[in-house]
């Protein structure tokens, strides 16, 4: 398959920069009339991927919200999944896995490996055992084309006191692994499967991003205070590499389809412009 990276760049330019994040929150479940239940899961996924499945590039499911159900939960997950690809989008999984290099290699079986049932395009890792912990993920990404994307710079409040210590060499934790991704992706074209994820939310990080050649998954706009003017100011000089995502901001104007359009609209425009990428006329 064509490499994660390339397809992740045209479904940007096909669709703009924005990923929507599926996260059935049980205060979202009883904000748009449905039990917190699974049936309440499955009904807020069926009524995402008829309002937006067609039109947003790439799709952000939290496993933690699908985990709540057990296995009517990973049903309704990979079902969705199955759906918004059909669709036409991307899908990367929030599970932020990571864990000793012998049980990632399983993770990545399970979520990068195309003949497994919960197959996507991309996932979140976890690098805080060690970033080398994460090989078994990169290569089967490489084999198949998917991507994941590391943790480095997250937007909670908690993020810094581990992300911003520093090593012996005086570099911080993050731009250890910002350099380990960097080194990964270097020469790939049109940008490399490897990616980061930084928050909207990091303020004055004084991180150097500058080299990574590969996406930045940008949660914390909205609900978590991100702004599209903190797009243009963390990531000025890589703008065109940037992915921004969004759960609560879009989601909450659910469930009427038509309010999720506008609201997914409206997300995109304001990315759009503080990317400087305007839409297709
Ligand atoms: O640093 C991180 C990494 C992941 N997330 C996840 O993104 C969404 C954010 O939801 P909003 O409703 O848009 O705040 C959620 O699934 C988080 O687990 C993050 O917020 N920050």
């Amino acid at each position: 398959m064509e490499p994660f990276g390339a397809r992740l760049a045209r479904a940007m330019d096909e669709r703009g920069p924005l990923c929507v994040g599926v996260d059935p929150h049980s205060s979202l479940l009883k904000a748009w009339g449905l039990p917190d239940d699974a049936d309440g899961v499955a009904s807020f996924c069926q009524t995402v991927v008829d309002a937006l499945a067609d039109r947003v590039a790439v799709f952000k499911p939290q496993s933690a919200f699908f985990e709540r159900f057990g296995a009517r939960g990973a049903q309704i997950l990979e079902s969705t999944i199955r759906q918004l690809r059909e669709a036409g989008a991307l899908v990367l999984l929030d599970a932020k896995r990571g864990d000793i290099g012998s049980t990632v290699a399983a993770y990545a079986d399970a979520y990068l490996n195309p003949s497994r049932p919960m197959y996507v395009d991309a996932i979140t890792a976890s690098p805080f055992l060690g970033l080398g912990s994460l090989a078994p993920m990169f290569d089967m990404a490489a084999e198949h084309g998917g991507g994941v994307f590391v943790l480095a710079l997250t937007s909670n409040p908690e993020g810094p006191a581990v992300q911003h210590a520093r090593g012996i060499d005086g570099r911080t934790v993050a731009q250890t692994i910002i350099d380990e991704i960097s080194q990964l992706n270097k020469g790939v074209e049109p940008i490399g499967s490897l990616g980061l994820v930084v928050g909207a939310t990091i303020g004055e990080a004084g991180h150097d991003l500058s080299q990574v050649n590969g996406p930045f998954l940008v949660p914390g706009l909205g609900a978590q205070g991100g702004t599209a003017d903190d797009l243009r100011r963390i990531f000025a000089g890589n703008l065109g590499a940037v992915l921004p995502s969004s759960s609560r901001e879009v989601l909450g104007a659910g469930p009427d389809v038509q309010s999720l359009r506008d609201a997914a609209s409206r997300t995109l425009d304001a990315c759009r412009d503080a990317l400087g990428r305007p839409g297709r006329s």
